[in-house]
């Protein structure tokens, strides 16, 4: 019975961040190992991804929002119920390390206090444009008290680590709710789809 309940989780995860620092791209290189064939994210878009936590499998639903100020309103309201976040920066645009402020403000606002989120400072295979530095990524990460990853959608680098991080931290939270959830659920009358409505 528990198995059957497991089956059918499901995390939502938000890509966000201002655009053109990699959001689409990062995404595409962890559900299809490749770079996407076309760019610019026009409204909203998700994929999905099914990963193995203690052998139980956590579909992870990947909605990837567009960063243009003009989809802002839209993005944002898909950030409600989301249970983590990848917040995306372009270590060789300032503006958009700026930025992440805002977008997190907007995160804790529509998603609560306690949302997983993992910061990265994408593009870091161009090292000779950079702008910022790792370690005022690191600080503010530090600041934040979220986990940080320079990455590289282009080259494939910590693009995994990072999906699991964020996706570790979220089942790590919710199994424990789960696992009681399941008890009382066993103990009533067998209804396992309530369970998945409460995540
Ligand atoms: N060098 C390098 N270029 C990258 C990397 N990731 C993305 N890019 C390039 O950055 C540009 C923007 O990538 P997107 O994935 O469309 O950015 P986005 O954040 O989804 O943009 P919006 O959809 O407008 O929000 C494209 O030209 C990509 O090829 C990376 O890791 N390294």
């Amino acid at each position: 019975m528990a198995g059957s309940i497991y089956n059918n989780l499901v995390a939502k995860l938000v890509m966000t961040g201002d655009s053109n620092v990699g959001k689409t791209c990062v995404v595409s290189r962890y559900t299809d190992d490749r770079l996407p064939t076309y760019l610019s994210t026009v409204g909203i878009d998700f994929k999905t991804k099914t990963v193995l936590m203690d052998e139980t499998p956590l579909k992870l639903q990947i909605w990837d929002t567009a960063g243009q100020e003009r989809f802002h309103t839209l993005s944002v309201s898909y950030f409600r119920g989301a249970h983590g976040f990848i917040l995306v920066y372009d270590i060789t645009n300032s503006s958009s390390f700026e930025n992440t402020s805002l977008w997190m403000k907007d995160i804790k606002m529509k998603a609560g206090e306690e949302v997983e989120v993992v910061l990265l400072g994408n593009k870091c295979d161009r090292e000779d444009e950079r702008e910022v530095s790792k370690e005022r990524g690191e600080k503010l990460a530090w600041e934040y008290g979220i986990p940080f990853f320079e990455t590289s959608a282009r080259e494939n680098i910590n693009i995994e680590n990072a999906f699991h991080m964020l996706s570790e931290a979220i089942y790590a939270k919710r199994s424990s709710v789960l696992i009681h959830q399941n008890v009382v659920i066993l103990g009533e009358s067998k209804k396992s789809s309530s369970c998945v409505s409460c995540w």
